[in-house]
């Protein structure tokens, strides 16, 4: 297998193969419609050829801005919130190895990759700032709106902090803006300071972004390849273009089951996985789904766990709570690596009936046994099976739930490429604020409290 798979075969009696078929006109027509711009949202498109279409000078550039970080920084600030940072954090965590930040700098390959501007915490910023004192540090500061309040916050101090540590000379070569071409305060303050920047395509949203400069920087700066990466997603792309027919269009065939099972009750889909190394793929993925179907009163409830730690305590729920849910597992069919489970005289924990075993068929016997006993409980599975965790089947993953998505989000009748919804708590919190140009709404909010 040289290519992520999706095993359809557990969907617990609920959304039967004729029924699948059935909706393969109107899945094939949405994908249509992301390919030719014909349906809502169509200004958003850019991520769909995006894989095939970056050049070797997108590449390079890239690639060169991440050697002048990692030459003078021992740590790297990813500055960015939701589609500005989530992305770029689920192939890293993905990629590199979970102790390689614990290893004292001298023998450290990469620099250690941190993320700030995804929070308010004074707590966390002030903490950051301690830590950051004595490291060499730069910054890579995203937000394509370029007016975004969290991130603005953490750069203003983190810069200030730089600034005072190396001077403007030398900050100037380890802060890097990636953001709108001409548009926001960010495009202002990184021109006016001069900054190198990257931009973020008008047409491509910001949950869609990873595989613009938006990921591919930070991720290159960590040391992964993204050429790598981009090729995996070329390979998916290709595999659910225009001429590819239902059948074998696997974000499709996903998509159309997940919409089957809503229409049937089941309202939140748990994307389910065995590895921690996958825990931000599945915050990247609530939010790709999560903002693109979670509008005009619809849409499912995208939420996540991490097993087998979670199933001892969301275990219970998942097996006889309300069944409203189904699962969507990512398996990783071979590890990285190899530990077996040693013999030991005594036997006092019992567990020499492992011995010899690798953690991993462990692994995997608590993966098999709790699909069984959650379909058996009532809980559809749809399993989607990565041959190994690397730059390729990653970026296969990622275009195949982007493009997921889009035909889910048009299979639902929404447009899966906005989210007037998020502005509600902005517009609150800058009326209490008392934002210039709030003057009305911060009269009207202190009027309720
Ligand atoms: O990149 P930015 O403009 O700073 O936006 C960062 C994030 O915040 C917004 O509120 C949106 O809900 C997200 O879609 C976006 O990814």
């Amino acid at each position: 297998m040289d290519s992520i798979q999706i095993n359809i075969k557990n969907l617990a009696g609920i959304v039967s193969e004729e029924e699948i078929l059935r909706k393969s006109e109107l899945a094939t027509s949405a994908n249509n419609a992301l390919h030719d711009g014909t349906r809502e949202g169509s200004d958003f498109l850019g991520w769909v050829d995006l894989p095939s279409s970056i050049t070797e000078e997108e590449f390079r550039d890239i690639e060169e801005a991440a050697t002048v970080l990692r030459t003078h920084c021992d740590v790297v600030v990813v500055v960015g919130i939701g589609g500005s940072y989530l992305g770029a954090r689920a192939v890293i965590d993905a990629l590199t190895n979970s102790f390689d930040w614990l290893q004292p700098e001298k023998k450290r390959k990469n620099p250690v990759i941190l993320y700030a501007g995804n929070n308010i915490s004074e707590d966390y910023l002030s903490e950051m700032i301690d830590y950051l004192e004595n490291k060499e540090f730069g910054i890579i500061n995203i937000s394509k709106s370029g007016t975004t309040t969290e991130p603005a916050i953490a750069f203003r101090l983190l810069k200030n902090l730089l600034e005072k540590k190396v001077g403007n000379e030398e900050s100037k070569k380890r802060i890097v803006a990636i953001t709108d071409a001409t548009k926001g305060a960010l495009r202002t303050l990184a021109d006016s300071e001069g900054y190198k920047t990257f931009i973020i395509p008008d047409n491509i949203g910001g949950r869609y972004s990873v595989l613009t400069p938006v990921g591919l920087l930070p991720i290159a700066v960590a040391g992964i390849n993204i050429r790598k990466l981009v090729t995996g997603a070329a390979e998916i792309e290709k595999a659910t273009d225009k001429t590819v027919s239902f059948d074998y269009n696997l974000p499709a065939i996903y998509a159309v089951i997940r919409n089957e099972l809503y229409r049937r009750g089941k309202k939140i889909e748990i994307l389910v996985n065995y590895h921690p190394k996958l825990h931000f793929l599945a915050e990247w993925w609530k939010q790709l789904f999560g903002e693109s179907e979670g509008k005009d009163q619809m849409g499912i409830f995208p939420a996540a766990v991490d097993f087998t730690a979670d199933l001892h305590s969301m275990g219970q729920w998942i097996q006889e709570g309300e069944r409203t849910i189904f699962e969507t597992v990512i398996s990783i069919k071979e590890p990285n690596k190899k530990v077996l489970v040693p013999h030991d005289e005594v036997n006092l924990d019992g567990l020499n009936y492992l011995k010899g075993k690798r953690v991993d068929e462990v692994n995997k016997m608590a993966e098999l046994g709790t699909r069984l006993a959650h379909v058996d409980g009532g809980v559809p599975n749809i399993l989607i099976e990565i041959p190994e965790l690397n730059e390729k089947y990653i970026g296969q993953l990622i275009y195949f739930f982007e493009k997921a998505c889009g035909i889910s989000g048009y299979l639902l009748g929404v447009n899966p490429f906005n989210q007037p919804g998020v502005e509600a708590y902005k517009s609150n919190m800058f009326a209490l604020l008392e934002k210039p140009g709030y003057e009305e709404a911060t009269k009207s909010i202190k009027s309720k409290l």
